[in-house]
């Protein structure tokens, strides 16, 4: 026998799987019947074929194939069957009267000349239990079987190799003149299956309904001498132990001289066996009586559970056994009886610890990845952001640009964050202060720790920073930081070049807004209250901002002279900022809630080139009034009348620690100008929305649901703005990155309710406008009326003239009037051609047909319907190109 054939896994796809899929065989067991039939060949000369459980159809292929053609060929199975040509099937069970009767009625009385059997109960049982079924399926389809046959029939089954088997052989003898069992080369090494080809049926008259009866055939034969079942002790030695829930009747009686009913047996006798399993399914009582058996009962491996286990091994469950059968193993190993191969616990083991070793692996190995991509990338990013700064240079040098120019170039985004180690979280900071301004800044310092936002840190931290957790979580943060920065930096190249992305922005701010308030009651409040509420946002904002900026500042309590002498000259810088937009003060005192609300989102107004000139060192102090406690406390109009740009001693020792990382940009907005910018884009942003609703009214069914809900007073104003308030509208967004923010707010929306009328209103709506005239239409329509005026304009010219003609009387010139204006509206009339086909009385005709007055026009029949095409064609082409 070469090497055992595999019925699992790859091994399952062998030769005959890949054959049976490159011929169509819908199942691999089709090659079995095809190797029957090679060696038999029952099916050439068959005319009518019974195969009882068929599905999935395997068999009835080959059937079909082999056998003559206008034969009958009949499928049975649990299971529906997908059709096959040429063949009839049904879904029954072989089992009971039903599908004999169901045959019957197909066949008539036809007679089979082949009944084919592959039966196999379902699998998933113990061996034992499956093969016993089989049998009786065998037994059963056998049965089928000689209803059916003809006289000299061949029957075909599958039965296997059980300790029943030689019962069903003598009962095939009993009805067949020939029986042989053979295995099909297809059939795998490692099945117990086994077909048994049945030949020249005798069709005995009368058959003893016994022979048929599970009960007595695989009782009665069993015992018969000389076909005996030579392995009837280890089968039901075999049940006792894998089916112990199932209790077979001992069919054989006692054995020879042993006549004793209860068992015992030493444990010497069962770990010494050479077929435990056999051991244990005869016997009732394990025992430890030697010395020896006394000392297994001291090791560990001998559990309590085991030694009440052998107390009485027959009401033992499946578990225990295998209980049982593992510690003998156990001992046999202690023993030196057998060689210890522990792969399984020894690999367990192993697995185990590669397990835990894989998720910290997988972990380092992802953050080592994800720094080699961020490496990268700055990478990329800092040689581009050189290779401008070069270039820049190089038109500096060539007096072709500003020195401004220049600065967009140096405070670029790119280039400030891969100067350093892409993850240090410090230079993190120093750009998404450059970047974002203090409020922003100050959120990021939430989300990461209250710790971090100290930025020096004392040796007691640096220790902390040791700790290889919390370098992991820094880094983790500075790359978070990092994409962030990278992020805000692809939205400013964005509002730079597109100004749609800037109204859109603007527009997004104001929904921010709203997202608090749900619908917003405009009605109730006036213009002031709006005001107001809105400003209210942005006081919440400011105190977020300038809290957390004075965090930092406090944090940094321990700056250095060079910060201080940076704080100084920014803070005349911003004095002379002051002087210069004097005339604009008033307004950004009234204003600076706003300005600082824009200071906290970024700033679409500004242009990057503002942005990178409003971030030079110069106007770094004008940090300072966003962290001015004073501001901190309250906005006060009079503390900033007081305190235009200076900051005040107080503050000032508070500022001074503000490096020059701590980027001056967010007191940008509250120059005078920018707070003007920032009005005016606010208003054009209104414009731009009130355009839009004018040019789209209600475009959406989700406006449109609303509007009629109100205008049908299903819902009051009220109503709608509780509705507002949804579980969408309060979701903490601390510590998210804006990516995932902005990408949220694309998709994570309330479901406004849509109604079917509101649907079905914009449905009209699109339809109205579907029915509209084109254009050419239109101008064809204009032309008519054009020339039906001009037409009535004659008549009525015509008519004057009749009126000032004296040598009518009234009488007749309104008669003549009232027919030159009857003309005038008329519309023409076409001139009606008939047309006369030629034939019948008319064929072969010339001149004027009998009986048509007028014009006319002789056709023929063709001639007739081809123009009639043509103009078909024509139309046809005419409404193709209007659309
Ligand atoms: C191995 S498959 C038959 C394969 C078939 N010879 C072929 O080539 O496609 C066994 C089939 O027996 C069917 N079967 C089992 N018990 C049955 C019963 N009592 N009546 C009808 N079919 C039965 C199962 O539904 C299953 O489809």
């Amino acid at each position: 026998m070469g090497k055992a054939q595999k019925k699992t896994g790859k091994g399952r796809l062998d030769k005959y799987y890949k054959l049976a899929k490159e011929q169509g065989y819908r199942a691999r067991s089709a090659f079995k019947l095809i190797q029957l039939n090679k060696k038999y060949s029952f099916l050439e000369s068959a005319r009518c074929c019974i195969d009882l459980c068929a599905a999935p159809g395997g068999w009835l292929q080959v059937a079909s194939k082999y056998m003559p053609v206008n034969s009958v060929i009949v499928g049975v199975d649990l299971v529906p069957i997908k059709p096959i040509p040429r063949v009839v099937t049904f879904a029954a069970d072989i089992t009971t009267p039903q599908c004999r009767n169901l045959i019957r009625g197909e066949l008539k009385d036809w007679k089979a000349d082949v009944v084919l059997h592959d039966g196999a109960p379902n699998v998933g049982s113990a061996w034992v239990q499956d093969a016993y079924s089989q049998a009786e399926l065998v037994l059963m389809s056998m049965k089928l079987a000689a209803d059916f046959l003809v006289k000299g029939g061949t029957f075909v089954t599958k039965v296997f190799r059980s300790t029943d088997y030689n019962n069903l052989m003598w009962v095939f003898n009993q009805l067949f003149g020939k029986v042989e069992a053979t295995k099909p080369p297809s059939s795998r090494n490692v099945s117990a299956e086994i077909f048994v080809v049945c030949r020249n049926f005798l069709a005995p008259k009368v058959i003893d309904p016994k022979f048929f009866d599970p009960k007595h055939v695989f009782k009665e034969l069993g015992s018969a001498p000389g076909e005996g079942d030579k392995g009837s002790d280890s089968k039901n030695f075999q049940a006792n132990v894998f089916q112990p829930e199932k209790k077979r009747r001992n069919r054989d009686g006692y054995d020879e001289g042993d006549y004793i009913l209860f068992k015992k047996a030493s444990a010497a006798e069962f770990i010494r066996s050479q077929d435990p399993i056999a051991f244990l399914g005869s016997v009732h009582q394990i025992t430890f009586t030697t010395d020896e058996e006394k000392e297994w009962l001291q090791l560990d491996i001998t559990k309590p559970d085991i030694v009440a286990n052998c107390e009485d091994l027959k009401v033992l469950g499946k578990s225990d056994f295998k209980t049982l059968l593992k510690w003998r193993t156990a001992l046999r190993e202690e023993l030196g009886l057998e060689v210890k191969i522990k792969p399984t616990e020894e690999l367990t083991e192993a697995v185990e610890v590669t397990e835990v070793l894989d998720d910290e692996t997988e972990i380092q190995n992802e953050l080592e990845r994800l720094n080699a991509e961020a490496a990268a990338r700055t990478k990329r990013e800092r040689r581009r952001a050189n290779e401008i700064k070069t270039r820049t240079i190089q038109r500096m040098q060539l007096q072709m640009t500003t020195p401004m120019d220049i600065g967009m170039e140096v405070t670029d985004a790119t280039l400030r964050y891969g100067q350093d180690d892409v993850f240090d979280l410090d230079n993190a900071h120093r750009a998404m202060r450059s970047k974002r301004g203090a409020a922003r800044l100050a959120e990021e310092d939430d989300a990461e720790s209250e710790d971090d936002a100290d930025a020096p840190p004392s040796d007691e931290e640096e220790d902390d920073a040791t700790d290889e957790e919390e370098l992991r979580e820094r880094k983790v943060a500075g790359l978070e930081a990092e994409l962030d920065g990278l992020y805000d930096a692809y939205r400013d190249r964005l509002r730079e070049r597109d100004a749609k992305f800037r109204v859109k922005e603007s527009r997004k701010k104001n929904k921010h807004r709203e997202e608090w308030h749900g619908i917003q009651e405009k009605g109730s409040d006036d213009e002031d209250d709006d005001e107001e509420e809105s400003e209210e946002g942005g006081w919440e904002k400011v105190q977020e901002a300038k809290e957390r900026a004075g965090e930092d500042s406090g944090s940094d309590d321990d700056s250095d002279e060079e910060d201080e002498e940076q704080v100084t000259s920014a803070v005349a810088s911003r004095k002379r900022h002051a002087d210069e937009d004097a005339d604009n003060d008033t307004r950004s005192r009234k204003r600076p809630r706003v300005a600082v609300l824009e200071e906290a989102l970024p700033n679409p107004q500004l242009s990057r080139a503002a942005q990178v000139w409003f971030s030079q060192d110069c106007f770094a102090g004008a940090d300072l009034d966003v962290d001015d406690e004073e501001h901190e406390e309250e906005i006060d109009e009079e503390v900033v009348e007081d305190e235009p740009a200076v900051p005040s001693q107080e503050n000032a020792g508070h500022e001074a620690p503000l490096s020059e990382d701590e980027d001056d940009f967010e007191v940008v907005p509250q120059q005078p100008d920018d707070v003007e910018m920032w009005d005016v884009e606010d208003e054009n942003e209104d414009e731009l929305k009130q355009a839009h609703i004018r040019k789209h009214g209600l475009i959406t069914p989700e406006a449109v649901t609303i509007a009629q809900q109100l205008v049908n007073r299903e819902k009051t104003r009220t109503q709608l703005i509780n509705e507002g308030f949804n579980r969408y509208s309060l979701n903490a967004k601390d510590g998210l990155p804006s990516w995932f923010l902005d990408d949220e707010e694309k998709h994570y929306k309330a479901n406004v309710p849509v109604t079917k009328e509101a649907i079905a209103a914009l449905r009209a709506k699109m339809r109205a406008l579907d029915a509209r005239p084109i254009k050419k239409v239109a101008e064809a329509k204009a032309r008519k009326k054009l020339r039906a005026a001009q037409q009535l304009e004659k008549a009525m010219k015509k008519a004057e003239g009749v009126n000032e003609t004296s040598d009518m009387t009234e009488r007749e010139k309104a008669k003549q009037i009232e027919k030159l204006m009857q003309r005038g509206m008329a519309k023409k009339q076409k001139k009606e051609v008939k047309v006369v086909v030629a034939k019948g009385a008319h064929k072969g005709l010339k001149g004027r047909p009998k009986g048509v007055k007028g014009r006319y026009m002789m056709v023929d029949a063709r001639m007739k319907k081809e123009v009639r095409a043509r103009k078909r064609q024509e139309r046809a082409n005419k409404k193709r190109k209007r659309n």
